[in-house]
C-alpha cells in the first residue's frame, strides 16, 4: 500500500509535483501516466525517499520510505536503469544487492532466470548492457528482496515488443499473489494494457483518476453488423446516435447490451460487439500532452 497526501514539490519558484494525493492499493497495478515532466519521476522519487518533499507526504506500507527496516525487503525501485553501476556484471550488481539486504544469493541466480537474462549476459558488464537489458536488471534488482511494493518508473523503455509483454505478464501475476504495483509511463497503451486502476497526471496535478473501467466507461460501444446502415437507422428510432467508425463498424453512444436488443429486434445479424476503446481517455491524453508541448514551445 502506498498513500501520497497533499503532496507538493517545487525547484525554486518552479512546482513539478502540486499537491496531489491517491492511494495505491495491494492486489492491484496502478498506472501513473502523464506526459514527459508532467511529474511522474519526482512524484515516484519522493515515495522512494531520494527527494525530500516540499509539503505532503508519501508513505509506504505506513511509514516513510526511509523509515522502513531494510526498505529493500518491502519495496522494490526502479527508478533509472541507466543509473546502476557501469563497471560491474549484471550478476555482480545483484550479488551486492543481495548482501546488503540479507537474501539469500541463491535468488540472484532465480532473478537472473525470471527476467530472462542468459549466464553470458549476466557476465557482462553494465555498460555493454543495451537498454532493454538494463531495464531488466535493473527489474531482477527491484524484485531481489521479494517486497509486498514495487514502485517502478518506465520499465518498459528499451524493451522490444516480447520484452513488454513479458513485464506485463510478470506485473500481472505479481498484482495477482497480492503485491501492489505503481507503475509509471507516458504511453497511454501501455498503461491502458495492465493497469487496474490509473492516475493521470499533467503539469504536476492530478487530472484523471480511477479504475480503468470508470476511466473508459462513456466510451460506448463498437459494433460491426452485416448491414451497419440498417443497424444505424434502427439504432436512430431508438434515439440513439451512431457514427461510422474509421475502420469500419459503428460508434455507438450505449451500452453493448442496448445495441445487440436493437439489433436483435431489427433482424441486424452482428459481427463484432464490445464496449467503445479508450477514445475518451486518449482524447483527453493528447490535450495534455498538447498543452504541455505548447507551453515547452511557448517557454
Ligand atoms: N532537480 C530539479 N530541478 C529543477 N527542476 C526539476 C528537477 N527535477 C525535475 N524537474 C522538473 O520537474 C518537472 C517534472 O519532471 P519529472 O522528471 O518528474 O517528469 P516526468 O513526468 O517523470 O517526465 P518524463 O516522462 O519525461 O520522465 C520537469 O519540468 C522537470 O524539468
Amino acid at each position: 500500500m502506498i498513500h501520497v497526501d497533499r503532496l507538493t514539490k517545487r525547484y525554486g519558484p518552479f512546482t513539478a509535483v502540486d499537491d496531489i494525493s491517491f492511494d495505491v492499493k495491494p492486489g492491484q497495478v496502478t498506472g501513473f501516466l502523464g506526459p514527459n515532466g508532467a511529474g511522474k519521476s519526482t512524484a515516484m522519487r519522493i515515495m522512494a525517499g531520494l527527494t525530500p518533499a516540499t509539503s505532503g507526504t508519501a508513505t509506504v506500507l505506513g511509514r516513510a520510505y526511509g523509515h522502513l527496516p531494510n526498505p529493500g525487503r518491502h519495496v522494490g525501485v526502479l527508478l533509472d536503469a541507466s543509473a546502476q553501476h557501469a563497471g560491474r556484471t549484471g550478476r555482480e550488481v545483484l550479488t551486492l544487492s543481495a548482501i546488503m539486504m540479507g537474501v539469500d544469493r541463491r535468488r540472484v541466480d532465480e532473478m537472473i532466470e525470471l527476467v530472462g537474462l542468459t549466464d553470458k549476459e549476466a557476465a557482462r558488464r553494465v555498460r555493454n548492457y543495451s537498454l532493454g537489458m538494463r531495464q531488466r536488471l535493473g527489474i531482477a534488482n527491484a524484485l531481489l528482496g521479494d517486497p509486498e511494493v514495487l514502485i517502478l518508473d518506465e520499465p518498459a523503455n528499451g524493451l522490444d515488443p516480447a520484452g513488454i509483454r513479458w513485464m506485463r505478464d510478470l506485473l500481472r501475476g505479481y498484482a495477482n499473489r497480492g503485491g501492489t504495483v505503481l507503475l509509471s509511463s507516458h504511453l497511454l497503451n501501455e498503461i491502458e494494457r495492465v493497469a487496474d486502476e490509473i492516475i493521470v497526471i499533467g503539469h504536476g496535478r492530478i487530472v484523471a483518476q480511477g479504475t480503468k473501467d470508470e476511466l473508459l466507461s462513456g466510451a460506448g460501444t463498437y459494433v460491426r453488423s452485416t448491414d451497419d446502415q440498417a443497424l444505424a437507422s434502427a439504432l436512430a428510432l431508438e434515439d440513439v446516435s451512431a457514427s461510422p467508425a474509421a475502420t469500419g463498424g459503428l460508434h455507438v453512444d450505449a451500452e453493448p447490451m442496448t445495441v445487440g436488443q436493437v439489433a436483435a429486434a431489427a433482424g441486424v445479424v452482428l459481427v463484432e460487439l464490445r464496449a467503445g476503446d479508450s477514445r475518451g481517455l486518449e482524447e483527453m491524453f493528447l490535450e495534455l500532452t498538447a498543452a504541455t508541448a505548447r507551453e515547452e514551445v511557448a517557454a
